[in-house]
Order: structure tokens, then sequence, then C-alpha cells
């Protein structure tokens, strides 16, 4: 009765009868109104509104996206910060922060926590439809998994395996072959042009994956080509794993949600087609679909299973570990396949990344010196079939020049300079200060921490210099001022979800660094006359979203000693 009265009055309204005229015109315009209410309540009411930041960003989440397409995210937060400071509203439901007090409260936290979930975008990091440590977004989902084999990455046993089978060493005698053997002959000097992309990724391939599955099963793309076609195979799909289309604008998925289920289901479902399809046609076959990587980590975890190995790898562990009596909370063939695959990629990308800023920056006329500054401070080194002992690799841990480098690179090009994005939990908590209800993206990037330490970044943001001189104490004064740094260096993450190959990374970096300046000068080679075979500095815009090194093709001159 009540709704045949109202509309009989409405009946007679202007409005009303717009609306029965003009039946899109008026949808438009409600839709138009929405938007407007929404925009003043993100703009005014929200409790994020007194959040410093654009105020387009602020009223929709189209701004961010925007940058997200373009592949600029980081830099345009690198921005923000230098405008508006420590805090920034990205858009109207994510935060980013810069200080230590934010960085503890979002990612170390509550010990029961062990800081917030992760965001939706590490559901792009599943393989074989299997969730792994690294895209597992809940803390019991994660827990469990980094328990089974955080001993087979600490540093303790980084050490001691190295000392006693020598594989990180033995694959540091292949890069220095492979520097004398491989690329061209220059004009600029003795010695070979050498593209050091590649050379950076073969090198953390081969040592990931022989931590990962044991030396007999581990890569050798470092090998000689000529006659194994195994090892050419491996370069080649190493080479196809970054073609420039892998998980491009990353950033945009995160806000379609619903699609990247779809495209979680699709994977899971075109898999389970190709397998079996093949079992169809060959019963034995071990083909999964997916890349040879894909092939190579599910294959190399199954003949483990058969044929048990007395090594202590990542894998074995992976197939034995139980953590607790509940079933779900035990690694399958795939779960297992999914987890060392994850290692793999995650080892590559970012040791070889660092790897090659290094190189690059070190190979540069102003380093020169620098170079020789190291070289003096090395001990000597044995040859590499014979392991370094503990001491020996803590020597060059410790070597306070290879470190000043290291740290350097990962201070001013950290290989994940991007957002490390969590959610809120429920019931909101306060961050620096700030109360956030439950489900806002509250995340800070690498890049943005990392550089918002240096005195210089406020002044001189397009031009902060690569100077490894900054981590050198030469004075009672440098001490506090090296070790604040050192403590606040964020490039392997922190708290609970931090970079577990931390320790596998610095070794092999430092080993591979001291033999490189034990043996050749570096020069830079890129003068134009030789075309780069690849596009992979362009291509790695996609996780990272930012090339450093946009003009330098990545040619360096190994000259011999
Ligand atoms: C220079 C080298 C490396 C850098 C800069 C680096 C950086 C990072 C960062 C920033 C995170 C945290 C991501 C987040 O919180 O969202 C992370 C996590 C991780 N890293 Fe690394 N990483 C490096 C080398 C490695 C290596 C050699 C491995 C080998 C297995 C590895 C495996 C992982 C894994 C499995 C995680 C996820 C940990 C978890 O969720 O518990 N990383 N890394």
């Amino acid at each position: 009765m009540a709704i045949l009265q109202v509309s009989a009055k409405l009946k007679g309204s202007i409005p009303f009868e717009y609306a029965i005229e003009y039946p899109l015109l008026s949808l438009l315009f409600s839709f138009l109104a929405c938007g407007i209410a929404l925009a003043i309540y993100r703009l005014f009411f929200s409790p994020l509104s007194s959040i410093p930041g654009p105020k387009l960003a602020a009223a929709s989440g189209l701004w961010i996206l925007y940058y997200d397409y373009k592949d600029q995210r980081t830099d345009t937060i690198m921005d923000l910060h230098l405008k508006y400071g420590p805090v920034v509203r990205l858009g109207p439901n994510e935060v980013s922060f810069t200080s230590t007090s934010a960085v503890k409260d979002i990612y170390t936290g509550a010990s029961r926590e062990s800081g917030f979930a992760k965001g939706f975008l590490y559901a792009m990091f599943t393989h074989y439809g299997r969730y792994n440590m690294f895209s597992s977004l809940t803390s019991e989902a994660h827990s469990w998994r980094r328990r089974m084999i955080a001993s087979s990455y600490s540093l303790t046993n980084i050490l001691n395996r190295e000392a006693k089978k020598g594989d990180i060493w033995r694959t540091v005698g292949e890069y220095i072959n492979y520097a004398r053997r491989e690329g061209s002959q220059s004009e600029n000097g003795p010695g070979r042009s050498i593209d050091i992309y590649p050379a950076n990724i073969y090198f953390a391939c081969d040592n990931v994956s022989a931590h990962v599955f044991g030396e007999e099963r581990g890569t050798k793309a470092l090998g000689s080509v000529a006659d194994n076609a195994e090892i050419k195979l491996q370069r080649e799909s190493i080479d196809d794993w970054y073609v420039p289309t892998r998980r491009e604008k990353i950033y945009l998925w995160t806000d379609f949600n619903s699609a990247l289920r779809c495209f979680e289901a699709f994977e899971k479902t075109t898999q389970k087609i190709f397998r079996f399809i093949h079992r169809r046609v060959d019963p034995d076959s071990k083909y999964i679909g997916g890349t040879f990587l894909h092939n190579y980590a599910y294959n190399n975890m199954r003949d483990l299973k058969d044929r048990p190995s007395p090594e202590l790898t990542v894998a074995k562990n992976l197939l034995s570990g139980k953590v607790s009596g509940k079933a779900s909370e035990v690694f399958d063939e795939f779960g297992a396949a999914s987890e060392s695959m994850d290692h793999m990629l995650a080892g590559m990308d970012t040791t070889s990344d660092t790897l090659s800023f290094l190189i690059a920056m070190l190979s540069l006329p102003e380093y020169y010196e620098y170079q020789e500054t190291i070289r003096s401070s090395l001990p000597e080194l044995p040859p590499f079939d014979q392991p370094l002992d503990v001491a020996g690799i803590n020597r060059l841990l410790s070597n306070p020049y290879l470190n000043s480098v290291i740290k350097e690179t990962l201070l001013i090009f950290p290989a994940i300079p991007v957002t490390l994005p969590r959610v809120v939990p429920s019931g909101g908590r306060v961050v620096d200060g700030l109360w956030l209800p439950a489900g806002t993206l509250a995340s800070s990037s690498v890049r943005a921490v990392n550089l918002t330490l240096l005195p210089e970044f406020e002044k001189n943001l397009g031009n902060i210099q690569w100077k490894p001189s900054r981590w050198l104490i030469e004075s009672d004064a440098d001490k506090d001022r090296v070790q604040e740094l050192e403590r606040r260096l964020w490039s392997f993450g922190s708290g609970g979800r931090g970079c577990i190959g931390k320790h596998l990374a610095l070794t092999e970096m430092s080993l591979l660094l001291a033999a490189i300046l034990a043996n050749f000068k570096l020069r830079r080679d890129d003068d134009g006359k030789l075309e780069a075979p690849h596009s992979h500095w362009t291509c790695r815009r996609s996780f990272r979203d930012i090339a450093y090194l946009k003009d330098f093709h990545g040619f360096v001159l190994f000259e011999p000693l």
C-alpha cells in the first residue's frame, strides 16, 4: 500500500518523468552521482582522509592504476615520498610508508602474526596451480612451509655445506672459464667482451639449482656449449624464461582479483589436460606442461622421490619433512615442485640482477681505483676444485671492501625495488601512530625505504651516486653512521617473510667477486659497436617495474691480469 502511495507521488515528479523518458541518460547520471558521492567520502570522511597524498589518488584507484600500467609505480612512489614525507596515500585504500617504525609494524608485527598477511599480488607466484612459501598469503599457510626448510638456508648450513662440497666455488671457477672463453674480442683492450647479464643469470641458476636439488641434478648453464646439447638447451630455456611478457603489469592484476582467480583456474586446468593427454600417448611421460624450468623442477622432484639421494638438500627436506600431524601441512609432489621452482626463480632473478648492477658500476672508469683497492685486500685464493674452509669463506664474507660494493648495490639498485603489499588484519591496526582500518593495503617500497636513508635523498633524488665508500669505517665517527645504514638496509625485506636466501646470495656474490677481481680488470665495453643480442634490461620492467640502466647494454671487458 505504502509503495503504491510513494510511486503515485513520484509519478507526478519531474525527475521521475525524465527517468522514464531517458532511461540510459538517467542511469549514467545515477552512476556519476554515486561516483561523486564515493569520491567525496574518500576525500573527506574515510579514516584515511587525513593522510597526505595527491587528491586524485585518494578519490580514485584509477590514479595509481595508471602508473602501474605505465610501469612507473616505483618511481612515482619515490616522488610522492619526496613531496609528502614518510606516509603517502596511494589510493582510496592504499598507503605507503618509509619509516623504520612503520616497516616494523607492518612486516614484523606481533610475534603471533609475524607481520600482516600478504596482498593478493603474491598469488601470481603459484606454480603447477599450487601455492608455495612466497605466494602463501596468510601466516597459517606460510609458517609450516618456512619451518620445514629454514635450516637449509641458515648461514651455518651454507658455510658448512660449501666448506665440505665446494659447489659454489666450483661454479665460480666455471664463471671465470666462461669469461675467458665466451663473448667476443674487443677493440678496447685484451680479453673478452662479455654480456654480463646472461652470464650472471647462468651463475645464479647453477648455484640455486644445486642448492635445491643437489650438485648432480643442478643446471650447468655456465659450462661449455661446444658439443653439449644439454647445456645449450638449458641456456636457451633460461633465456626464454625472461621473455618480456612474464608477469608484465603485475600490479594491475592486484586490482582485478577475480581475473587473477580465473587465470589461476585456467593454469590449473590446462596443465591437467596437458598431463592427461601426454600420459595417454606415453604412460611414462613426465611432461607436465609449462616451460622447460617447470618440467625440470617437477621431474627432479619426482626423480628424487623415486631415487632418494644421500645429499642433504632443500628438495630432500621438502619431500621428507613433517611439521605436524595435519595432512594439509605436508607437501605433495606438486606442492614440493612448486616450492623448489619458486626458489629457483627467486634465487636467479635477484642474485643475477644484483651482480649485473654491481659489475656494471665497478667497470666504470671512476671505479678503476676502487677495483685495485678491493684486489689488494684479497687473501690468497685456492684453486676452484679445492673448497675454501669455513674460516676462508668467512674472511671473504667479512672483507670490508667486498662488502662495501655489495651493500652499496643492494642499497641503490635493490633487485626487488617495488612495493611489498600487505593487508591490515581484521579489527584494524596502528601503523606509525596512524590507525588503519582492516583491509587497507599498507606497504613499503624497498627502493623508497632504502633511499630515504640517505642524507642526499631530499636534495638530489635524480642523481644519487653509487658510492661504496659510504660503507667503510675509517674513523670512530663513521661507526654509528655505518651501523645505522646496515640496520636499516631493506633490500632483503624483514620479519617472518623476509628473504630466506639472503646468506646463499651473499656467499655466492662475495666468492664470485673475489675471484673475478683476482683474475681480471673490469672495463665498461659498451661503446655502441656491439649490438646487444637481448633486451633483458628492459624486460625486467615486470615485477621490478624499473629499468635502472636503460642506456647500458651490458657488455663488460674482462681484461686478464
Ligand atoms: C640479492 C639477492 C636477493 C634479494 C635482493 C632478495 C630479496 C628478497 C625480498 C625483498 C624478499 C621479501 C619479499 C616480500 O616480503 O614480499 C625475499 C623473499 C624471498 N626470497 Fe629472496 N632475495 C635474494 C636472493 C634469494 C635467493 C638466492 C633465494 C633462494 C632460494 C631467495 C628466496 C626467497 C624466498 C623463497 C622468499 C620468500 C620468503 C617467505 O615468504 O618466507 N632469495 N627476497
